[in-house]
């Protein structure tokens, strides 16, 4: 489903958290820069935020799969966005479930601050674990939008990120479609029983 815009940040400075969620390959970074391109169209400020800890396509871009990316600042630990977010109207994190559970505290303040924050990121880790701060963000998000990726098994609509490489047990693993791929519920348990 696409998102359809929520007026309430397009009439009024309000603040207000928006998070953007699914597996790997459901497009989170590219909905995220599809409203970052809007706010830029509508001359609102600003600042995109990635952990220092996703170095997969750039340093200091985010980037989506299909190569689209826009600039942003690397930021260590979460308070870090805090700081970096004064005259903003707009802040961008992608890749939030790297971030520290702090991200939640913070996001909520921005947003009492008036500013608009929209998160991406994996809403489950590869054994379908909820993924660091994504579920708190979720639960005091004004909105959510869950984006699924195609089953590259069967083709009906994914939700699990099933990692490929079966000798990392560790949560944290970068990786792409060499590591990971998108899954539906029936192919998910199906290949995991393979495993
Ligand atoms: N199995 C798949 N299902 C959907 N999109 C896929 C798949 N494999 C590759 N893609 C590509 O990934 C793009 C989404 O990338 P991106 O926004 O970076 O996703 P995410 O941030 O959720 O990982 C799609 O537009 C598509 O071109
Ligand atoms: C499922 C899962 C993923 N990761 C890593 C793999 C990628 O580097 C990112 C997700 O990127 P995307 O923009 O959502 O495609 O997260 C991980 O570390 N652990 C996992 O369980
Ligand atoms: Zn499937």
């Amino acid at each position: 489903m696409i998102y359809t815009e929520n007026t309430i940040h397009e009439t009024a400075n309000r603040g207000s958290i928006e998070v953007i969620c699914g597996s790997m390959f459901s497009g989170k970074t590219e909905e995220l820069l599809r409203r970052l391109k809007r706010a830029k169209i509508a001359k609102q400020q600003i600042e995109i935020f990635k952990p220092a800890i996703d170095t997969r396509y750039s340093e200091i871009e985010i980037t989506s799969h299909d190569r689209n990316s826009i600039p942003s600042t690397v930021v260590e630990h979460s308070s870090n966005i805090l700081l970096l977010a004064s005259n903003i109207e707009v802040v961008a994190i992608d890749e939030a479930q790297f971030f520290d559970m702090g991200l939640v505290d913070v996001c909520q303040q921005l947003a009492d601050q008036g500013i608009r924050v929209i998160i991406a990121g994996l809403d489950m880790d590869f054994k379908r674990n909820p993924f660091g701060p994504m579920p708190n963000l979720c639960a005091i998000a004004d909105d959510v939008e869950k984006v699924h990726a195609i089953c590259v098994e069967c083709g009906k609509l994914a939700n699990y990120s099933f990692r490929l490489v079966s000798t990392n047990d560790k949560q944290v693993m970068l990786g792409e479609l060499e590591e990971y791929k998108p899954l539906c519920r029936q192919c998910y348990i199906r290949l995991n029983e393979k495993k």
